[in-house]
């Protein structure tokens, strides 16, 4: 199968690189810079997995249009709608779009743009980021993708992707109900992201403290009721079951969004925690731990802003 990862960032570049160590054909879409990164260094992948050293390709959006039957979208949602843009030439009528982004709203963008057929659903638990010099990192050894029609079948063409992730050393998975499974992830990476985001602190010491496993516990329940209301297709309990996966992590685990904040970096705080806080307001559920850290990634983006401005006045 050829496969094309849009971004060779931090999950891209992990998995990706991982079905490239496997002897996949794979190909990776990036920009200028990272280009230029990646053929000076070739792909470093440090992992508590295996470390792993690639030379992949390379192609960047202006380059001669070729189609892949599976493309594994690995952008941060906020260049998402850049993302759709540059990969249209590699697009065919088989192609499979395979999003690994946190959240949910991006299904909705990417049908949209490339039809129903084409998106399958996805998503992973990873634990990784770039260094400065360009490396994938993986800090914690979980390194799971799941994967699957999005209408709960065993199509041929999610066997023959099957096939293709398997014997990789990472776990692919296929699941008969990957929508719930993207509602399940999303409530987890919300409540995950936003409160180790507001508390500036690995998961560990937050659960620790009582005030810090309540409000953990709080911000679940919060999250759940906004999504019964908007009838996700989420299981009953689902919040006690999130509430002891994040208890059981390794406590010095962070999220993508706390890496991102620490690097001064933009959030996809409006796509996780903002988009929820719209469905909250529409069906009128009280959500003030949401408001509180919807609140404080708001100001922090302001911040960011201001400050670029100021270094380019
Ligand atoms: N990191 C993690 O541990 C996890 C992250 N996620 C989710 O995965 C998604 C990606 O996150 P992550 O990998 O951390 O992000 P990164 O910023 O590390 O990687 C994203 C990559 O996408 C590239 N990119 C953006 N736009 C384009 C484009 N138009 N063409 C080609 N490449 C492009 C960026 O390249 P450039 O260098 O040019 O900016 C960057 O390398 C997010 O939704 C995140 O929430 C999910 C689970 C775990
Ligand atoms: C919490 C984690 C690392 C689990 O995969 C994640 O999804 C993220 O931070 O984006």
């Amino acid at each position: 199968m050829k496969v094309l990862v849009v971004g060779a960032g931090a999950i891209g570049g992990y998995f990706g690189g991982r079905l490239l160590e496997k002897g996949e054909d794979v190909t990776f879409l990036v920009r200028e810079q990272r280009k230029e990164k990646l053929q000076q260094t070739g792909l470093e992948i440090r992992s508590k997995n295996g470390d792993l050293q690639l030379t992949p390709k390379l192609i960047t959006k202006n380059d001669d249009s070729q189609l892949f039957d599976v493309i594994l979208m690995s952008t941060k949602s906020y260049h998402l709608e850049h993302a759709i843009k540059d990969i249209q030439s590699f697009v065919g009528p088989e192609t499979m779009i395979l999003p690994l982004l946190n959240g949910i709203a991006h299904v909705e963008t990417l049908v949209e743009a490339f039809g129903e057929e084409r998106v399958i659903g996805g998503l992973c638990f990873v634990e990784t980021t770039l260094s400065e010099d360009g490396a994938v990192v993986q800090t914690s050894p979980v390194n799971q993708l799941v994967y699957g029609e999005r209408t709960g079948e065993t199509t041929e063409r999610i066997e023959k992707l099957e096939e293709c992730f398997s014997g990789t050393k990472a776990e692919f998975v296929k699941s008969d109900n990957i929508n719930q499974d993207m509602w399940h992830k999303y409530l987890f990476i919300t409540a995950m992201s936003g409160i180790t985001s507001l508390m500036e602190m690995p998961i560990g010491p937050i659960r620790d403290l009582e005030s810090g496993q309540r409000t953990i516990q709080a911000f679940l329940e919060e999250l759940v009721a906004v999504m019964e209301e908007i009838e996700a297709p989420i299981q009953q309990g689902i919040a006690e079951i999130q509430l002891k996966r994040i208890n059981s992590m390794a406590a010095e685990m962070k999220s993508s969004m706390q890496r991102d904040v620490e690097k001064r970096q933009p959030t996809e705080f409006e796509h996780l925690q903002g988009y929820l806080l719209t469905q909250a307001k529409e069906v009128s559920i009280p959500v003030p731990i949401l408001e509180t850290i919807y609140t404080k990634l708001k100001l922090y983006e302001l911040k960011i802003a201001m400050n670029k401005q100021m270094e380019n006045a």
